[in-house]
């Protein structure tokens, strides 16, 4: 008998100190060719794959690797071209590939969106006026890779067609199951060629699956793999989904398929009790997904151990795989450098290679070894943690109990607030602004990293910030915007900043997470009780302020941000680690508005992506985070400004948490939403301050002055024209310092004419 066997679903791309971040950059900036290029690449892939070889891991992922994004892999493997960019047939050019997702001189790039509730983003596949084709066989050519190379019977991954379409635009939702046909011949072209080739399992990803779905929408999952089935009979398909539960159990294991994976770590319990309730196939493989790969946390042995067991009485131990819950893209790579981390912290975590041990020693345990020395170290680890004073922080609780007394928000109503407002400011109708960050050069990076490695003082970094933020004050004044920003350059992230400047946070030194593309973020760890540990951002926000007339704003990143785009501890709920952060950033609001900042703009971009992705949760958590804002930014005087800024907005269903941020100006993206965002604005005739987003920040490309007046149009024509704001629709710190330049003085421009079209319009 086989016993339980252990499985990965895809590993880390980038290397353990960011070797394929560099290779790209470095190919992309021409400092390498396209052969080193692609050796580098084939380094880091093979060395990963033999890294989980070594582990012992008997289902090792191929094709879970890319040169940027998995579903751009899947678009490119079809062919799918947008008209835009040049390209005739055959395989996808590298140069188009890169083009694709970064544009070019004439075309703007693939749309980037979250993946799921992840903080990792990938290119949405456009199918208008397109014929899928199959133009290369990427799983097929990874698994004669690992297996040639490293003697690897690897487990092709390919992300299924009906999540694939789903991720898709260009199509009318209403034919889905017409545009899902048209790739279904593919997919078994590719399926078939894999069996040919020797694969004997294919992980098919079909995450969709974890989302709320419509009965039709089953019954073509059902229709797909039945004919996939029909006409595949030998090959084994695994079906994986993850991220939640499956909301139709029943139909989901019955699909024609050899094998199912699921995940027991986000699923709320609803995976092990459809299991418990209804039972599992008996001629179906389990594979179950019980160490966390979302989270940074070592895995509690016992727990898990006992959740095998009771899936083992369940499914029998020839048919039960132990995996973690996702891809470990999600987590950074090795712990191994990471040599300034406390003990009693380190003891706790788990990156990608030692999810990958405790695959194994969980597989081992089941399969009678005997690892009780392992589980025992294991509970005194996370015991001693957890009894912690930096977990037991007796004031940061009591403030935590006071709150279940008060309102979060002492604010007057808007309008009290906005008459204030307008008086103090004497704002222009059309007020423009920036939203944060300036260009991060090579030499502000370069900066930081010498003051770090103790080659520059504290005050030599410092004096270098504040040249940066003088030079980028009359930067904003020769552009003539109306409110101004400091720009940014102390801070190497929105979130690890502050993580390294709040107590109960712990950060890393080569913990990075891709976020899309060659970009990477490192979540800072909130292990212990958050506390304020006094000004975090004053400083540079006043010396900016005091070299100027206009009004500076402060900038914040709020607390539901930084929870989303943290690894937040798991001992308590997400409201309680949410309202300690909101506690902390309530000071800092309070310190600046005590030093004459009055415009606070409070960044929640990650707000929309933190949403469950079923429904039926969506209010429990709008209503935490709401709350946890209001309770950030609700202490202040009527005339001090509160923004809020969301990119990747599209959030027409949740505009009522929106508005009950209660923030006086929000500042969204409208260069790309083509309408869609502004008409739910519009049905709820909002009333406070819109922040136009009025131009992409990811692209290089100076925008025509026409162009931003036609994304101000919509808005300006049909809500009241003094509620808006003009600016770009995120940070510039991607951008370079020309480029920028250029773009504002087109957008303050723009705003100059709008201010002339539209004036007679205010209400
Ligand atoms: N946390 C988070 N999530 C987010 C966003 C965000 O801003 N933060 N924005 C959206 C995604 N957008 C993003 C935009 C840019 C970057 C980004 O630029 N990341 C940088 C890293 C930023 C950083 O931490 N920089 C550090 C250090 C980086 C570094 O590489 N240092 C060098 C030395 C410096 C040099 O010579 O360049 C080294 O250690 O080798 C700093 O500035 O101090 C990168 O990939 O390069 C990431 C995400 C959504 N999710
Ligand atoms: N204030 C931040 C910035 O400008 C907001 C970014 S949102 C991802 O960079
Ligand atoms: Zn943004």
């Amino acid at each position: 008998m086989a016993g339980v066997r252990s499985s990965n679903l895809g590993y880390p791309r980038i290397g353990e100190k960011r070797e394929w971040k560099k290779a790209l950059e470095a190919f992309w900036a021409g400092k390498i060719e396209e052969g080193e290029f692609q050796q580098t690449m084939k380094t880091l892939r093979l060395h990963s794959l033999e890294k989980q070889k070594q582990a012992g891991i008997d289902f090792i992922p191929v094709n879970d690797f890319t040169l940027y994004d998995h579903v751009l892999d899947t678009a490119a493997m079809f062919g799918l071209v947008p008209e835009r960019f040049s390209y005739k047939e055959g395989k996808v050019p590298l140069s188009t590939y890169f083009e694709l997702a970064r544009g070019n001189q004439g075309a703007v790039a693939m749309e980037m969106t979250k993946w799921f509730n992840t903080n990792y983003h990938y290119l949405v596949p456009e199918l208008s006026g397109q014929t899928p084709n199959l133009v290369e066989n990427r799983p097929l050519h990874y698994y004669q890779e690992a297996k040639e190379e490293l003697g690897i019977e690897g487990k092709p991954v390919i992300l299924g067609p009906i999540t694939f379409v789903k991720l898709s635009k260009g199509y009318d939702k209403e034919q889905l199951k017409e545009v899902v046909q048209k790739f279904v011949p593919l997919y078994k072209k590719i399926l078939n060629e894999l069996k040919e080739g020797g694969v004997e399992w294919v992980q098919v990803d079909e995450p969709i699956l974890s989302t709320t779905l419509s009965r039709e929408e089953i019954e073509l999952f059902k229709e797909v793999y039945e004919e996939f089935q029909r006409d595949l009979p030998e090959l084994n398909i695994w079906l994986q989904t993850y991220f939640d539960s499956v909301d139709y159990y029943k139909e989901v294991v019955s699909l024609p398929v050899q094998a199912i994976g699921l995940d027991f770590i986000h699923d709320g319990g609803r995976n092990l009790q459809h299991i418990l309730s209804e039972g599992f196939p008996e001629n179906k493989v389990l594979a179950a997904g019980v160490i966390n790969g979302r989270n940074i946390w070592c895995a509690n042995y016992a727990e898990t151990y006992q959740l095998l067991g009771e899936l083992l009485r369940n499914v029998g131990s020839g048919r039960l795989i132990v995996q973690p819950s996702c891809s470990l893209l999600h987590v950074p790579v090795t712990l191994k450098l990471e040599e300034e981390i406390p003990q009693l912290l380190k003891q706790n975590l788990a990156f990608a290679d030692e999810k990958l041990t405790e695959v194994i020693h969980l597989t081992e345990c089941l399969n009678g070894a005997d690892h009780e020395a392992i589980f025992l170290e294991n509970k005194n680890s996370i015991e001693k943690l957890n009894q912690s004073e930096i977990r037991n922080n007796t004031q940061v609780r009591k403030g935590l109990e006071q709150l279940l007394f008060e309102k979060p928000s002492k604010r007057d109503s808007f309008d009290v607030r906005d008459a204030a407002q307008k008086e103090a400011y004497q704002l222009p109708f059309l007020p423009t602004t920036t939203i944060g960050s300036f260009p991060q050069t090579k030499e502000v990076r370069q900066n930081r990293a010498l003051w770090r490695k103790g080659e520059r003082t504290t005050e030599q970094y410092e004096a270098f910030i504040q040249a940066e933020t003088e030079k980028w004050v009359r930067l904003q004044e020769e552009i003539g915007l109306d409110v101004f920003v400091h720009g940014e350059f102390e801070r190497n992230d929105m979130v690890e900043f502050f993580g390294e400047k709040l107590g109960g946070f712990h950060f890393t030194k080569f913990g990075w997470v891709q976020s899309y593309g060659s970009r990477c973020v490192k979540p800072p760890i909130i292990f212990g009780d958050v506390t304020y540990n006094g000004p975090m951002t004053v400083k540079e926000t006043v010396y900016a302020q005091n070299l100027t007339e206009k009004p500076v704003k402060g900038m914040l990143t709020g607390p539901v941000t930084i929870y989303n785009w943290s690894f937040p501890r798991q001992d308590l709920s997400k409201e309680q680690v949410m309202n300690q952060i909101a506690l902390a950033l309530q000071k800092e609001v309070e310190a600046l508005e005590a030093a004459g900042i009055g415009m606070i703009q409070v960044d929640e971009p990650a707000l929309r992506e933190g949403l469950p992705l079923k429904k039926e949760h969506w209010e429990t958590y709008l209503q935490i985070a709401v709350n946890a804002f209001q309770l950030a930014t609700g202490s202040v005087k009527n005339q001090t400004q509160i923004h809020t800024h969301m990119c990747y907005s599209n959030f027409e269903d949740i505009i009522e948490s929106i508005d009950a941020l209660d923030a006086d100006v929000i500042s969204i993206e409208t260069s790309k939403s083509h309408g869609e965002l502004m008409r739910s604005f519009e049905d709820y005739t909002y009333n406070k301050g819109i922040g136009l987003g009025v131009y992409d920040i990811h692209s290089p490309r100076v925008p025509a002055e026409e162009e931003l007046i036609q994304n101000m149009d919509r808005a300006l024509r049909v809500l009241d024209p003094s509620i808006f704001w003009i600016n770009p629709d995120c940070g510039l710190k991607t951008r370079g310092e020309t480029e920028t330049v250029d773009a504002l003085k087109v957008m303050v421009m723009a705003a100059k004419k709008a201010r002339e079209k539209f004036s007679f319009n205010i209400q």
